[in-house]
Parts: structure tokens; C-alpha cells; sequence
């Protein structure tokens, strides 16, 4: 059967209408996109369902008339897309793997599930408990974040436990939001998706981490456990102080949203490695600053001036 790229229409989860890159096939359609450049050599975005279970991929998604209902489904796809295609166009990467992998995301993964993540091989989403999450891929923060995770275990290889897993989170949630990439000045994560119920909350802030309980500066540095409790040493907690670091360097005067992901992801996947600390990510990314501007351009100094504000030096 000889596969042909349809366009579809889905409401997301949030109630909007968007259009969907979808694989016809002799009676119907799958939730598979195949009109990426990684197509060339077989890479395509294909979006799962687990019906509720926990069993991975579980079944890919098909419906009759291209008109998509599942509203999980149409914003993990739709997301995923987006995610490829920031990293494909403004940083030359294709797809996590830089060799064209099929981008796998699964919808509706166990019950009341508040998580989402990247497990080595594919991107899983809960629908949350409807009080501290809707569906968590309903934010473009969320998909990119996570797809970060696996961008990060194929390059730096940043280990999930204390300072690196701390710059592990961070990068995720500062390409989460560049490829967001909306106005605002909070610069927040999984704003789309917390507490349904409460306008204007968040789960971070890189703006204001100890808005959010996060440290934003060394003399504030959680030293945690590497337990399940301890948050692996604090990696979603202590990762507040390269969050803030990356926001005074990003609304630095001069500074672009474009150039400032440059700057970081060249650091991630050219300087940074397993057990790199923050005084290391401060080092990367100065010199990738100084690769890709000079060495006493803007972007350099504003770096520099960046980790010193939270006290990394
Ligand atoms: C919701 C959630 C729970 C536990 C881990 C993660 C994780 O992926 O680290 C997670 O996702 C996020 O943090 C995204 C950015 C909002
Ligand atoms: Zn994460």
C-alpha cells in the first residue's frame, strides 16, 4: 500500500483547531507524518496511544476522515512537529538523533498520570488528574522540553542526579521555551497545562525561580539526597539557578532569542559531558559565545556577566 502525505484538521487540548500532517492509507488515516526533510531516509513523527495503560508504543493512531478528535493526540503530533522543526531550522539538527530517527510520542499513558517523559527510546504523556494537570502535551513547552531530554542523553550525556542532572533540566526548559517561543516575560514552564483550574500558575519560572521554590543563585543551592525524594539531588529544583542564569543572559540588551539557543546548544552538544557541573556550563557556553560571536562580542560578555548574577564563577 503506497503511503501519500494528507493534511488533516484536530482540536487540541485546549479547544483550538489545528492542521495536521497525516499518512493516508487505502481506507483511512494514520497519525503519521512523513512530509519532514528526515523523511528522505524513513523518518517520520508517529503518535501513539496507550488506551490508559502502561504498555509502550501501544497503537498508532488512525481515523476515517482526517478530522482528528483526540485531542491529546493532535497536540503531541502537532508539537512534536514543531520541535522538529526548530531544531532542524535554526540549529541544523534532524531530529533528536541528528541522523533522522523516528520521532515516537504516546498519548493517554496510564490513569490520571501528572508526568511526562522522554524513556530512552520515545516520548510518553499523561493526561494529568484534571487538578494538577490537563493532558501534559497540551504545551509546546512540555513536548520541546522533553524532546530535549533525549537531545541531551545523544550529546552531552548530562547523568540525572545533582549539578549535571540540574543543567540536564535546565536545558529542557530553556529550548522548552525557545521553541515556545511566546511573549512572555515570565518565560514559564507548563503554563498551557497546570492546574486547569487557576489562571496564570505555573510549574517554573526562569524569571523568578523562587517563585516557584527554585534556588536562583549558588548561595541559595539545595544540597539533596540522590533518592526519588530527594529529586535526584534536586535536578527540577536546583536547576533554577542556570534557568535564571540563561533569562538575565537571554534579556541582556543586543541579545536575540535565535543567537542565545545557538550559544546553548552548541555548548550542550559540543563542550558538555556526563558529569559536567554549572561552573563547566559556564565555561561551554562562554566559549561557544566566543566560537559563533567572538571573543568579546556581546553574546560573550553578556554570558559571562549572566553566570556571575547567580553566582557561578
Ligand atoms: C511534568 C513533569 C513531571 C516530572 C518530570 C518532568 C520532566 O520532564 O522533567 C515533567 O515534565 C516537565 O518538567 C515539563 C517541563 C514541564
Ligand atoms: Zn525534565
Amino acid at each position: 500500500v503506497n503511503h501519500a502525505a494528507a493534511t488533516g484538521t484536530g482540536t487540541g487540548v485546549l479547544g483550538d483547531t489545528k492542521t495536521l500532517n497525516t499518512d493516508s492509507y487505502s481506507s483511512g488515516y494514520y497519525l503519521r507524518d512523513i512530509t519532514k526533510p528526515m523523511y528522505s531516509t524513513g523518518g517520520k513523527i508517529e503518535t501513539y496511544t496507550a488506551n490508559y495503560g502502561t504498555a509502550l508504543p501501544g497503537t498508532l493512531l488512525t481515523d476515517a476522515d482526517n478530522v482528528w478528535t483526540d485531542r491529546a493526540a493532535v497536540d503531541a503530533h502537532y508539537y512534536a512537529g514543531k520541535t522538529y522543526d526548530y531544531y532542524y531550522n535554526k540549529l541544523g539538527r534532524n531530529s533528536f538523533d541528528n541522523r533522522g530517527a523516528t520521532m515516537k510520542s504516546t498519548v493517554h499513558y496510564s490513569r490520571n498520570y501528572n508526568n511526562a517523559f522522554w524513556n530512552g527510546t520515545q516520548m510518553v504523556y499523561g493526561d494529568g488528574d484534571g487538578r494538577q494537570f490537563t493532558s501534559l502535551s497540551g504545551a509546546l513547552d512540555v513536548v520541546a522540553h522533553e524532546i530535549t531530554h533525549a537531545v541531551t542523553e545523544r550529546t552531552a550525556g548530562l547523568v540525572y542526579e545533582y549539578q549535571p542532572g540540574a543543567l540536564n533540566e535546565s536545558f529542557s526548559d530553556v529550548l522548552g521555551n525557545l521553541v515556545e517561543n511566546k511573549n512572555d516575560p515570565k518565560w514559564l514552564l507548563g503554563e498551557d497545562v497546570t492546574t486547569p483550574g487557576i489562571a496564570g500558575d505555573a510549574l517554573r519560572s526562569m524569571s523568578n525561580p523562587n517563585e516557584y521554590d527554585q534556588p536562583d543563585h549558588m548561595n541559595e543551592y539545595r544540597n539533596l539526597p540522590n533518592t526519588r525524594e530527594g529529586d535526584w539531588g534536586g535536578v527540577h529544583i536546583n536547576s533554577g539557578i542556570p534557568n535564571k542564569a540563561f533569562y538575565n543572559f537571554v534579556t541582556t540588551p543586543g541579545i536575540t532569542k535565535d543567537n542565545a539557543g545557538k550559544i546553548w546548544y552548541r555548548a550542550l552538544t559540543q563542550y558538555l559531558t556526563s558529569y559536567s557541573q554549572f561552573v563547566d556550563a559556564r565555561n561551554a557556553t562562554i566559549q561557544a559565545a566566543t566560537d559563533l560571536f567572538g571573543a568579546n562580542s556581546t553574546e560573550a560578555t553578556a554570558v559571562a556577566n549572566a553566570w556571575t548574577s547567580v553566582g557561578v564563577v
